[in-house]
């Protein structure tokens, strides 16, 4: 079998299209942009990278941009009184700190610092409780991206088998939320998960998310299962010097296995910023009291 190929970058383009249309009639009724704010502590490489595409993205969505670059050495103190002011600031309609902080930092101070309201991220602890019992609230942007591709690929997911390779508040155990409210029966494996191969053997639905490069061989997928790959490491590339990005999924193996699968790069990467702008567009309808409609986005 070769798998189909899960095209996260495509999915995503459509996504930023459909919250392009609702960000323009969100102004035209609210007579102001809805706005993000990101905030990036320090001069990490790829976090850079990645704040300057939400920016770009942002605004190519017609919605307002706020970007705050804070050097490596600003206090727990001076960040916190920055989330602060973005709190109070009403052009703002999403927060977003982007991770990881500088070792100084307390993470889970600042994001219990940002309005459940405007954390976007989905991180804050009402929203981890508002999704652990079913209440509207903010999910965060990679794990509900991965569930967008997951239910355009395969509709119904009710009574399938999945496994959440990974733990982590940002993925794993939102993700596992996520698929236990679409009724599927989930494991969720982890360092310490016995004969790992064999668990996630069992799984219709396989979602990798454990940081380490091309762990996941194809002779641990069961033949005709769905792979999304979360994974973005980079490894030495053939060149000398040079280096390219790999999942946590080993995609030639598992390609001749798998039903469907996320390439790396994109596939769930795209759909991160993408969602983002999803979550901070419905955050700008909600702070205005207007509706959005049913299912839009
Ligand atoms: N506050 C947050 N911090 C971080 C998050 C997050 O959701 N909120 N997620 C990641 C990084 N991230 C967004 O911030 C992110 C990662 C990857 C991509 C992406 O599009 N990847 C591309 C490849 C890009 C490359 O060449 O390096 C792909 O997979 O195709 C977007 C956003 C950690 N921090």
């Amino acid at each position: 079998m070769t798998a189909q190929l899960i095209d996260g970058k495509a999915f995503a383009e459509g996504l930023r299209e459909r919250v392009a249309e609702l960000a323009a009639a969100f102004e035209a009724k609210a007579g102001r942009k809805a706005g993000l704010a990101v905030v990036l502590v320090g001069e990490d490489p790829a976090s850079q990278v990645y704040v300057r595409s939400k920016g770009k993205q942002t605004v190519a969505a017609g919605m307002a941009s706020f970007e705050h670059k804070l050097p490596a050495e600003t206090s727990e103190a001076d960040l916190l009184a920055v989330v602060e002011s973005l709190n109070a600031d009403p052009a703002v309609d999403g927060i977003l700190v982007q991770l990881p902080l500088p070792k100084h930092i307390d993470e889970q101070k600042v994001i219990a610092t940002i309005s459940p309201d405007k954390d976007v991220d989905g991180f804050h602890v009402v929203n981890a409780g508002r999704l652990a019992v079913g209440l509207p609230g903010y999910v965060p942007c990679t794990p509900l991206g991965c569930l967008m591709l997951l239910k355009d690929k395969l509709g119904d997911l009710s009574g399938l088998d999945a496994v959440v390779i990974g733990r982590s508040n940002i993925v794993g155990k939102p993700m596992a939320q996520l698929l236990i409210a679409e009724s599927c029966t989930v494991t969720v494996a982890h360092s310490r998960t016995k004969n790992l191969p064999e668990v996630v053997r069992r799984a219709d639905i396989v979602i990798a998310a454990v940081g380490r490069p091309e762990m996941v061989k194809g002779d641990w997928i069961k033949p005709g299962a769905t792979v999304i790959d979360v994974g973005i490491n980079r490894v030495p590339g053939a060149e000398e010097g040079k280096t390219r990005l790999v999942g946590d999924v080993d995609f030639a193996g598992a390609s001749a296995v798998a039903g469907a699968i996320t390439p790396v790069p994109g596939g769930v990467g795209p759909m991160t910023i993408a969602v983002l702008l999803r979550n901070t567009l419905v955050s700008a309808y909600r702070a205005s009291a207007l509706d959005l409609p049913a299912g839009a986005i």
